[in-house]
């Protein structure tokens, strides 16, 4: 579906993505990053509004920069809300639909059936500056699909969504996703991300760090040193155990001794063996609190075998 070959896009002096070497093929994909971290860049890459600075990109087969009917075969949903409040939004879906070059008559059609996927229909001939942030969105989506593009690409779709209009988003994207067609979305967010699918590329400061299921990257995890705090009255009786093993970095009591702070270069040692140690110990453990879930530590841990501070 996509193939990057060495793709690097600068902005003057700034590195928007930064020599990207990439190939997946069909299907659904969370594109995930904080903040500055290329997502935009590689998103307008990808739908031929940018040509890379170096190296070269296919996709769905065809090079974007110079074959404009690649447009016809995307969906874009830009994060940017790019609505006109005096206009309805099938009148403006169906002005989206006929910019693919699509017959009059067709288009509306298409633009009432798109809105009706994204369960728009009693509200699509109201003006758009009456709708709420989820009808707006779901407008955009409306108009990313009405054509029936191959592939739907999503910049932030979950932006500014309660939860109503989360699970709303998350139920048309596996719609999608079920549908065989391609999805790329991008998100801050990978709980967001792994409600729709289990494939993932990170990218942190324009590189791609890691790409793959949830799984395999879980498993770089499992092998990514790691910080774990552990709470209890007994929490410093853990330290003879733990001072002695070579898969402990370092050791620190906090909070009147009541909290341990471990380092770990193996996590999978420790998660092997603590449950046992506390059994046999009879030790008053409360809570082990690990990283899981929290996107900055998942970024943290890659951060550190990027930088080749560990293996
Ligand atoms: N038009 C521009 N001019 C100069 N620098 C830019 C421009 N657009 C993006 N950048 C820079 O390129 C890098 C990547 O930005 P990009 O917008 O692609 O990241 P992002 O992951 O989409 O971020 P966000 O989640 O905040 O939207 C950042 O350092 C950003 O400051």
């Amino acid at each position: 579906m996509i193939e990057l070959n060495h793709v690097s896009k600068m902005y003057g002096n700034v590195v928007g993505v930064n020599d990207l070497t990439l190939r997946i093929p069909r299907g659904a994909y969370g594109l995930i990053g904080p903040n500055g971290s290329g997502k935009t860049t590689l998103i307008n890459l990808l739908i031929g509004h940018f040509r890379p600075t170096l190296g070269s990109l296919q996709v769905l087969g065809t090079t974007p920069t110079s074959d404009r009917r690649l447009l016809r075969r995307i969906g874009l949903c830009p994060a940017s809300d790019v609505l006109y409040p005096n206009v309805s939004a099938l009148e403006w879906v169906r002005y989206q639909v006929r910019l693919h070059g699509i017959s009059r008559r067709e288009c509306k059609s298409l633009a009432e059936e798109a809105l009706e996927t994204v369960g728009m229909t009693s509200a699509m001939h109201r003006p758009m500056g009456t709708y709420s942030l989820g009808m707006r969105q779901r407008t955009k989506i409306a108009q990313a699909i009405a054509h029936q593009p191959e592939l739907l690409i999503l910049d932030e779709p979950y932006n500014g969504l309660d939860p109503v209009g989360r699970n709303d988003m998350t139920q048309l994207l596996k719609q999608w996703t079920r549908s065989g067609r391609g999805l790329i979305f991008a998100s801050h967010v990978l709980q967001e991300i792994e409600s729709v699918t289990a494939s993932f590329l990170l990218l942190h400061g324009g590189r791609i760090l890691a790409s793959g299921t949830a799984q395999e990257i879980e498993s770089i995890l499992t092998d990514t040193p790691q910080e774990v705090f552990i709470k209890g009255r007994d929490a410093a009786k853990l330290i003879h155990r733990l001072a002695d093993v070579d898969w402990v970095d370092a050791l620190q009591l906090n909070h009147g001794k009541n909290e341990l702070r471990v380092s770990l270069r193996e996590p999978a040692e420790f998660y092997g063996r603590i449950a046992s140690w506390i059994r046999d110990d009879n030790l008053a453990i409360d809570q082990l609190q690990t990283p899981d879930g929290n996107i900055e530590a998942v970024f943290e841990s890659i951060l550190r075998r990027h930088r080749g501070e560990t293996s």
